[in-house]
């Protein structure tokens, strides 16, 4: 007979919605800001919605070289059990089809893209991306924040396609991009693939993957804070 498992040893299985429960104030902060919420009720501040579509831009292209290293690390580090190489492969396409949608939108709202010059809170999350692409900082941590990173902008834009909303049919497509179920779909395998090596991972990665959870909702929030102008 299996014995039963301890409360710790049924939380290590989930980590990920154990910390969801954990820090539910902050991420909610995230995926519930006001911005988001402009959208779902259609008060939305154009001026703001463009501010956050050029500042993203420059984020993505960020972004894409942070997926890169973790696609590295990911070949150092995994046994691949879970196909992490498919999913983070899959992320890259994903992001590929991003950047070339931005530039499309840009068009169309009238944003120069060359013009942008990227704000406080955007070079501050560009900078703690840097900082998880060194060599020092294991798979677990980088993919932790990966699943965060791309979790929030899923939850956060999936609000606004919910039954019963009033987001504006001009940003329909823009919640779409990231609020539709193949998105949502690609971050529960990036999850699955987090609380396989949390799982097994030990307590000072435990740690540090905790953290750069938190690190990435508090990136999130100023984000959309600077997008409303705030920073
Ligand atoms: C700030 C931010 N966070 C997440 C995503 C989703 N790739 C994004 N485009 N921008």
């Amino acid at each position: 007979m299996q014995a039963k498992k301890t409360r710790e040893e049924v939380q290590k299985i989930n980590m990920i919605d154990t910390w969801l429960k954990k820090h539910r104030l902050i991420y909610f902060g995230a995926t519930r800001h006001p911005f988001i919420l402009s959208i779902r009720d259609g008060t939305v501040n154009l001026s703001s919605f463009k501010t956050w579509l050029g500042q993203d831009y420059i984020f993505v292209r960020a972004f894409v070289s942070f997926v890169a290293s973790v696609l590295i690390k990911a070949s150092k580090e995994s046994d691949d059990s879970g196909g992490d190489m498919e999913v983070l492969l899959g992320g890259m396409a994903a992001l590929n089809d991003e950047i070339q949608w931005f530039k499309i939108e840009a068009s169309k709202w009238g944003v120069q893209l060359s013009d942008i010059v990227p704000q406080k809170a955007n070079k501050d999350y560009c900078r703690f991306l840097e900082s998880l692409m060194s060599s020092e900082v294991k798979y677990t941590m980088a993919i932790t924040a990966f699943w965060a990173i791309e979790a929030v902008y899923q939850q956060s834009f999936a609000h606004c396609l919910e039954d019963g909303t009033n987001t504006p049919s001009d940003l329909q497509a823009t919640c779409q991009r990231w609020g539709n179920d193949g998105f949502g779909q690609y971050c529960h395998s990036l999850k699955q693939i987090v609380n396989r090596r949390l799982a097994k991972a030990s307590d000072d990665e435990i740690k540090k993957a905790e953290v750069a959870l938190l690190d990435v909702l508090e990136h999130e929030v100023e984000f959309w804070n600077m997008s409303c102008g705030g920073a």
